[in-house]
């Protein structure tokens, strides 16, 4: 298209819309001046002359402006003379110049889009006058709506004409933009008619196209960027009345256009909106979530210190509970122990075996639960009954388990350092075997209380943490006077008996001893002690013990204080007594008998003095009870199983058995004590034990050639041979007084070492020292008791013998008190023990 066509085609139309717009905005106001000040008698679309003839007296706008503001036009004139637009004739101008006048005055008060008085009284409506009108009716009725609907309280919006400029009241519209106030401006420049101000109108509009249009362009679509070019530079190149108007066409036409993209822009901008309040609303969820897991993790941790708090507390309350129940478990052993002491440390239980002579009477005629037992004479009904009282009646009903489950509270002090003897007693073929070892047959269920307390042992052992324990085994027998190891193949060695103090609480210290880990390992030796045993077959006992077995166990306990405990458990299955007459038993087992029947007569003795207290128990009068000196008069706890056979034949052998027992039940034995000993102790007795030792190689030693010489000097010279010190190496510190040794110096005999420690103690530092009972002294009938009575009392605060080893030794001990000076004296026993060999 040629520029010519496309000017003519652009000013086409732009005449018919800016036409149709006046129109619209004419029939606005029209419509509304009719609804404020009645009718007006204009047609549906009145033209601009109608329009400003309509209003041309002043009187329509004045009754509109007061109904708004009552008052505002305080006089209006009336007109009468009103007539259609055809035979209008003009008036005089003072008859609606006042009315004007006054409408013009209220629209500045109110400031409102104005016009001026003449723009009324044109007969041609040009240059947009009409359009003045017509923005200055909308703009009241854009006032009386914003009066109406908010009160008049925020923004007053208005639109007035895009092709018209006013010079009073609001000429700025806020709701309109920036390019509208481009366009009043430009309007300026259309409604001027001077020269001047056209040209700076013009300049004007050059330079705010410049700026705001290459804002506007470098945003607007695509598809008007082209118009808007080829416009812009119309609107540089000519500053003609035609190109204005060609402006004004492109920037309604951009105005349009714009619009249109507002509308997108708000749809979009809607979207967004909308999209962001739904994210804010999200956000704010988030937050008010962020804050609910703040306070819940706040509420976790306080309840995780109260949790960690009453964990605390509670571990706290377990410590104090398992410190309680240590303490308790103290407190019960020591009252166990208490208990058993009141019941005596000498326990006796009575077994009946089962009848062989199922038709015969039986010579049993009552047990009690409460250990009495009623034993009549079948053979004479008429005679009294005898009642005896024991701890326990064991009935021939009663089964091995039930025997043991009342000595199994012994073995638990076996294992707190309690030295325990268990002894079987009874006539031959009563059950004493029965009981200790179990049957023959040797079925499981009916296993003895060796093998019993043995398991038991083990038990406890494992069950004990907190003490670390050794068992060893020793099985010996006592037979014809003879004591042999059961545990070797060649049992026939003899072995000799000492002192359990002297050999590390060891009777016999050459048996051999087993370490067993496992019941397994004690049966087996066990099985191997029955082998070894002696029986022999007696008229009364198919299979008859003939000899005392004893089964010692040896606990060595240390704990974790290093505190150790060394305790024994002898199991003895005595040999029964029995009448040889009745047994009929010649030649050796004739021997045999009288030697156990010796050896239980020398039992009895011991328990007649132990029960009446006597001074001295015959310990020494048979191996037997040498054997079980330890336990019956030691510190030990002793159950005895006094067994009898219930035939009528055995009644005298049932009565004896049962004396015994009841004589042994009366025995009274010191409160037992624990051999519980702290590490120092062990050591120091360890030392005492080397020392021991040490000493009685040196003595040896000496003493040998020592005899050799005495046997060949003179019986006086021998006699009167002063004994300066026991030992070169050990003397006693007696301030040089000689003592002589009576009699051969060659074996120093008790009576020997009698006389010399005598004159030991009548020395006068010596006497003045001690506070000793000399005729005690000298009453003892052991060099042993001679020491023991003089050294026991001495108040010898320091060691004053030795070597110099031993010496420096001692020394060292000293310094320990109470427990070195116990060492001198054990030290000084040997020497005695020296001398009496
Ligand atoms: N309580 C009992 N129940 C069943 N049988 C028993 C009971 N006591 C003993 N006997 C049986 O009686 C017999 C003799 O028992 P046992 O050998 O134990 O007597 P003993 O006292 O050891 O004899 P000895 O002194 O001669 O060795 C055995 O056959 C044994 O099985």
């Amino acid at each position: 298209m040629s520029e010519p066509c496309r000017v003519s085609f652009r000013d086409g139309r732009l005449a018919s819309r800016k036409a149709e717009e006046a129109a619209y905005r004419r029939y606005q106001a029209s419509q509304w001046l009719e609804d404020m000040a009645g009718p007006l008698d204009l047609s549906p679309n009145p033209s601009e002359q109608e329009f400003v003839s309509c209003l041309r007296s002043g009187h329509v706008l004045c009754t509109a402006i007061n109904k708004i503001q009552p008052g505002a036009v305080p006089k209006v004139v009336t007109i009468h003379s009103l007539g259609t637009p055809n035979d209008i004739q003009p008036l005089p101008a003072y008859q609606y110049f006042e009315n004007v006048r006054n409408f013009l005055v209220a629209i500045n008060e109110l400031k409102l889009l104005s016009f001026e008085a003449s723009d009324l009284e044109k007969d041609t409506v040009e240059n947009g006058s009409a359009a003045k009108i017509v923005d200055c009716v909308l703009s009241l009725k854009s006032y009386y709506e914003w009066k109406q609907c908010n009160g008049g309280a925020g923004p007053l919006k208005f639109v007035k004409s895009p092709l018209v400029a006013h010079s009073a009241g609001r000429t700025q519209s806020n709701a309109i933009s920036s390019g509208s106030s481009i366009s009043s401006r430009r309007l300026d420049l259309t409604a001027g008619s001077d020269k001047q101000n056209a040209t700076r109108n013009k300049s004007l509009i050059s330079e705010d196209l410049g700026i705001s249009l290459s804002k506007v362009l470098s945003n607007c679509l695509l598809n008007s960027k082209e118009n808007i070019d080829c416009n812009l530079l119309d609107a540089q190149d000519g500053c003609q009345d035609s190109n204005i108007l060609l402006l004004t066409e492109i920037m309604s036409s951009f105005l349009q256009d714009q619009k249109h993209n507002n509308l997108n822009c708000v749809t979009d901008n809607c979207k967004h909106i909308s999209l962001l309040e739904a994210q804010q609303n999200e956000l704010s969820e988030l937050r008010s979530l962020l804050s609910m897991i703040k306070m819940e993790f706040v509420n976790m941790q306080t309840q995780l210190q109260n949790d960690l708090m009453l964990l605390g507390n509670y571990f706290q309350g377990l410590s104090a509970a398992a410190s309680g129940y240590h303490q308790a478990v103290r407190e019960n052993k020591l009252l166990y122990n208490s208990l058993q002491e009141l019941r005596g440390n000498i326990r006796v239980f009575c077994r009946v075996r089962p009848s062989f002579n199922m038709e015969g009477k039986s010579s049993i005629d009552y047990t009690g639960n409460d250990g009495s037992l009623i034993v009549i004479d079948p053979s004479n009904p008429q005679s009294t009954r005898k009642i005896f009282h024991f701890n326990k009646i064991f009935g021939p009903d009663a089964t091995q388990d039930e025997v043991y489950k009342d000595t199994q509270t012994l073995i638990r002090s076996v294992m707190d350092g309690f030295n325990v003897c268990i002894f079987a007693y009874g006539q031959t073929g009563s059950g004493k075997t029965h009981t200790m070892c179990g049957p023959s047959s040797g079925l499981n269920k009916n296993f003895g209380v060796s093998y019993m307390a043995l398991n038991d042992l083990f038990q406890i052992s494992s069950a004990r943490e907190d003490i670390k324990y050794e068992i060893q085994v020793q099985m010996v027998e006592v037979y014809n006077e003879q004591v042999r190891d059961l545990l070797k193949d060649m049992p026939a060695i003899k072995l000799e008996i000492k002192n359990c103090s002297v050999n590390g609480g060891l009777s016999v210290p050459d048996a051999s001893t087993r370490s067993v880990q496992s019941v397994d390992d004690v049966l087996n030796l066990m099985k191997l002690g029955e082998k070894n045993r002696v029986f022999s077959s007696t008229a009364l006992n198919s299979r008859s013990s003939r000899s005392h077995s004893v089964l010692t166990v040896h606990i060595i306990g240390e704990d974790i204080t290093r505190c150790r405990i060394r305790s024994c458990l002898h199991l003895v299955d005595l040999a029964g007594s029995e009448r040889v007459d009745k047994s009929e038993v010649t030649g050796d087992r004739l021997k045999e008998a009288q030697h156990i029947n010796r050896s239980l007569s020398c039992l009895g003795d011991v328990i007649a003095a132990l029960a009446q207290k006597n001074s001295h128990i015959p310990y020494r009068n048979s191996k037997l009870t040498q054997l079980l000196q330890n336990s019956l008069g030691g510190h030990a706890k002793v159950l005895m199983f006094a067994h009898v056979s219930p035939e009528a034949d055995y009644y005298g052998e049932t009565v004896s058995t049962l004396k015994f027992a009841q004589r042994v039940s009366t025995v009274q034995l010191g409160a037992a004590h624990s051999n519980r000993e702290s590490s120092e102790v062990w050591e120091l007795k360890e030392q005492i034990e080397s020392l021991k030792k040490a000493l009685s190689r040196k003595e040896m030693h000496k003493l040998v050639p020592l005899c050799k010489m005495k046997e060949n000097r003179p019986l006086e010279e021998t006699q009167n041979h002063a004994v300066h010190t026991p030992s070169p190496s050990w003397k006693l510190n007696t301030e040089s007084v000689p003592v002589k040794m009576v009699g051969p110096t060659s074996n120093p005999t008790h009576a020997n070492v009698h006389n010399s420690l005598s004159q030991i103690v009548h020395t006068p530092t010596f006497s003045r020292r001690s506070s000793i009972d000399h005729p005690r002294v000298l009453k003892a009938n052991s060099t042993e008791k001679v020491v023991d009575e003089v050294f026991s009392k001495s108040p010898i605060k320091e060691p004053e013998i030795g070597t110099e080893h031993a010496s420096i030794q001692l020394r060292r001990l000293s310094t320990e008190g109470f427990k070195c000076l116990k060492m001198v004296f054990l030290v000084l026993r040997c020497l005695a023990k020296v001398f009496q060999f």
